[in-house]
């Protein structure tokens, strides 16, 4: 599977400016003839417009699934949609929809930990089950930015299957350290390919830090970005996730009897 990420330099309470701009980049992208395309969180309005969220938020994810079902099926490919602000039922979540080569809209994950050191939790609503999606026959889940930070999230996905995460962040320049480092961990303790995907530019005064990457199950770095504004593709090469787990086979040696507090 080649795997293409847009790190995009979304323009802060913009919806209209940023849909033409992810579709510009997906067309970009889409030239390299990747199988599977990923935008960075909340890309449609930025992290987040306090004020205007809920004017700027979209309705039930009607113009992203639109743009996107569209996209996938034309450009015969698979989308991650990164995620959005989005309205369902008058409350907001941060939603991430998958699209397939066919367009349609084949999963749906809401952010399920809020970031409550920025008041995510004060204006969002947690969502509540975890997902995973085939891709061109290939077992996937996505986890959206301060999920990443939660162990037990992707190792239940690991548990349900997965070979490939896809990670999608607003995260910011001053913690650009922790986002190397988690991704990578949770790449080598699942034994699993992790796509990782930020924004770059400025939002009001947080700087995002790009550094998007896609790693190897042996934690090697395949690609990564700089902090401006790319697009990064590499290959995944999913018989490697069974030769690891033929040599250092974690998920046979782990001890769940252990991991539980009695
Ligand atoms: O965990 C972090 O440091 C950043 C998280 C974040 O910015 C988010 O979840 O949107």
């Amino acid at each position: 599977m080649k795997v293409s990420a847009i790190q995009m330099n979304m323009e802060f309470a913009n919806p209209d400016k940023n849909y033409k701009r992810a579709e510009e980049l997906i067309r970009v992208a889409a030239k390299d003839k990747p199988d599977t395309i990923v935008l960075p969180e909340t890309w449609n309005t930025g992290f987040f417009p306090v004020e205007k969220t809920m004017e700027l938020a979209d309705e039930d994810g009607k113009r992203t699934i639109k743009l996107f079902s569209t996209l996938s099926k034309e450009l015969d490919l698979n989308i991650i949609g990164g995620s959005i602000v989005n309205k369902k039922g008058g409350s907001l979540y941060n939603t991430s929809y998958i699209f397939n080569r066919k367009g349609e809209c084949i999963a749906e994950y809401d952010k399920t930990h809020l970031f409550s050191y920025m008041h995510e939790d004060d204006h969002f609503n947690k969502g509540i089950k975890t997902t995973t999606f085939d891709l061109d026959g290939i077992k996937c889940g996505v986890v959206i930015c301060y999920d990443i930070r939660f162990v037990e999230l992707v190792r239940i996905l690991a548990l349900q299957g997965i070979s490939i995460l896809f990670v999608v962040a607003q995260w910011p320049v001053p913690r650009i350290n922790h986002w190397e480092i988690l991704n990578q961990a949770r790449a080598i303790e699942n034994q699993i390919f992790v796509v990782n995907v930020n924004s770059s530019g400025i939002a009001e005064e947080t700087v995002y830090g790009g550094h998007s990457s896609i790693i190897s199950p042996w934690g090697d770095v395949l690609v990564k970005a700089s902090s401006e504004e790319e697009i990064i593709t590499a290959k995944l090469d999913i018989e490697i996730v069974k030769e690891i787990r033929n040599t250092i086979n974690v998920y046979n040696d782990r001890r769940p009897e252990l991991y539980i507090i009695k």
